[in-house]
């Protein structure tokens, strides 16, 4: 599990190591420039001519220690400053004296022409990003835009602590916005450099000292995190060897219509295959029919869709439900929704049409702490007002206000974000080949085994999205990321399963 924390907690961290721990400042800059420096050279051991593009800020300040640690080593760097150089101050400025009195080339981009820039971009070997950090607000602007926009499709861009240009609390990306090979992170990861679109521009993440225990200055619980394979293995349900199906969770599965009659199915088959122990397809007298020959193992139950009540009588065997899958929107789809979400008592999640029906129906729906929702940005756009390109642009706020509204919330889409308001997850395993028809659906089987488990909300969900993009990627591994059949992705999480439970034994 990787802590993140945002700018404002990161900000305090830096306080409290001059309050209280009592190191100045400009000692602070000195180790973050000092061990920034010997990482770029870890990254890139034959350069030799850095260009190190500096801001106003603090941020700017890395760069000249870094610039002054290079020189040391008979390195060559030459340093630009980009953006109002009267209003460098403190620990930075401090910092940029000491390099003045120096031979290392300072110049200001103010006075250069956009063709002395760039062919100073193309003749260094690593030209390193220290315009904006943490202290950033809104969109670059100025003479630090126009730089940025002058660093467009270079390939050999290290950025300082984050890109310049992304917001480094909600991971969201402005224009312009630096895209670099690699991210060197002061103290801590920052939730912006986790979360997508944000991520997608920070590369390879190295994170540095800035000379204090990041335990001592940082709050116990971070802002968020980013979940490992450790953190899939510590959650995965216990298997005794006396196990009996039952001990492996009972998960009614309410769907299908129609139109849609392999919804419900797909979501059965990624129970199963995740170790359900008995999974209960509730469908259309079509879909039970035919999903019979499809997946024998389940159990199916054709639904009196005039009768929604019929299905509460898996309520006693049964210890979750998944309800949506390819349910349909027309009254009965609206009627069977309404009676799961008031009356089933155990844990719920809702997918697909369920969570069109969460929006139609919220007013006349009881308030519930256990439930899952499972909403593309699409869907997560409609729940909350907005556009699916504002929840693409702003992934953690987005994922924050669902949980406010509805518990726990799983928004799916690359680097999907788990929320359920006191805890942030962010998962990051899986990648294109999972945007298939059906992938969802298997999602919500493999989610819903966890819960039928009574493993916790947030647990259920994190380890659920987990397993289903490391089946992905094993899948894209050996086929690429196309034409791949969300069956498939099903058929690869046993791999998955087997490979943390090797591991799991290896650890005890
Ligand atoms: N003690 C500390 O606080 C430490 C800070 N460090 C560095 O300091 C950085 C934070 O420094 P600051 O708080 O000075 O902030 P920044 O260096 O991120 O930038 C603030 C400056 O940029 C300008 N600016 C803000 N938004 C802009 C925009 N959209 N377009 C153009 N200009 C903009 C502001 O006018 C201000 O002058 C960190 O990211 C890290 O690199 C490190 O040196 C470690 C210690
Ligand atoms: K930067």
């Amino acid at each position: 599990m990787i802590d993140l924390y945002d700018p404002t907690t990161i900000r305090e961290a830096d306080s409290m190591a001059i309050g209280k721990f009592k190191v100045p400042g400009i000692v602070l800059m000195e180790n973050a420039g000092l061990e920034a420096s010997l990482c770029v050279q870890r990254l890139f051991p034959q350069a030799e001519r850095f260009l190190i593009l500096a801001g106003p800020g603090n941020n700017g300040g890395d760069g000249y220690v870094m610039a002054r640690h290079f020189a040391i080593r008979g390195l060559l760097p030459i340093v630009l400053l980009a953006g109002a150089p009267e209003k460098i101050k403190g620990d930075a400025l401090q910092n940029l004296e000491i390099l003045k009195e120096m031979s290392t080339p300072i110049r200001i981009t103010e006075e250069m022409t956009v063709e002395e820039i760039t062919s100073l971009m193309s003749e260094s070997h690593v030209v390193i990003d220290c315009l904006l950090g943490t202290g950033s607000k809104g969109s670059p602007q100025g003479e630090i835009r126009r730089i940025i926009e002058l660093l467009e499709g270079r390939n050999n861009i290290v950025s300082i602590d984050i890109p310049s240009g992304i917001n480094a609390e909600t991971g969201e990306v402005y224009s312009p916005c630096v895209a670099s090979v690699a991210t060197i992170t002061m103290l801590a990861m920052k939730t912006g450099l986790a979360a997508m679109p944000a991520a997608a521009k920070a590369g390879k993440i190295e994170i540095v000292s800035i000379g204090v225990p990041p335990h001592e200055v940082l709050p116990s619980l971070p802002c968020a995190t980013l979940w490992e394979e450790e953190d899939a293995i510590a959650t995965l349900p216990e298997r005794k060897l006396d196990l009996h199906k039952g001990g492996r969770g009972t998960l009614l599965v309410v769907g299908g219509s129609e139109h849609y009659r392999g919804a419900p199915l797909l979501s059965a088959l990624g129970a199963l295959k995740s170790g359900c122990g008995v999974v209960i397809v509730a469908s259309t007298d079509d879909v039970c029919r035919e999903g019979i020959s499809f997946l024998p193992e389940a159990v199916f139950h054709p639904m009196k869709r005039e009768n929604p009540q019929d299905l509460l009588c898996w309520s006693e065997r049964g210890t979750a439900a998944v309800v949506g899958p390819g349910l349909g929107r027309d009254s009965h789809g609206a009627s069977l929704f309404e009676c799961i979400w008031n009356e089933w008592r155990h844990p719920l999640l809702v997918d697909g049409d369920g969570i069109f029906w969460l929006n139609e129906l919220k007013s006349y729906l009881k308030k519930r702490n256990d439930v899952i929702i499972t909403p593309h940005e699409g869907e997560a756009a409609r729940l909350l007002g907005l556009t699916a390109k504002d929840v693409a642009s702003s992934r953690l706020y987005a994922a924050k206000e669902l949980a406010r509204q509805w518990g726990c919330v799983v928004l799916k889409g690359h680097g999907t974000v788990i929320d359920t308001i006191s805890r942030t997850v962010i998962i990051r395993e899986g990648g294109p080949e999972l945007s298939v028809p059906g992938s969802g659906d298997i999602l919500s089987g493999v989610i819903g085994t966890f819960l039928a488990q009574q493993i916790s909300l947030l647990d259920s969900a994190s380890l659920g999205v987990w397993i289903h993009g490391k089946a992905g990627q094993f899948l894209a591994e050996r086929k690429g990321i196309d034409g791949i059949l969300a069956r498939e992705i099903a058929m690869g999480i046993p791999s998955v399963l087997c490979s943390l439970r090797e591991k799991e034994k290896t650890k005890h």
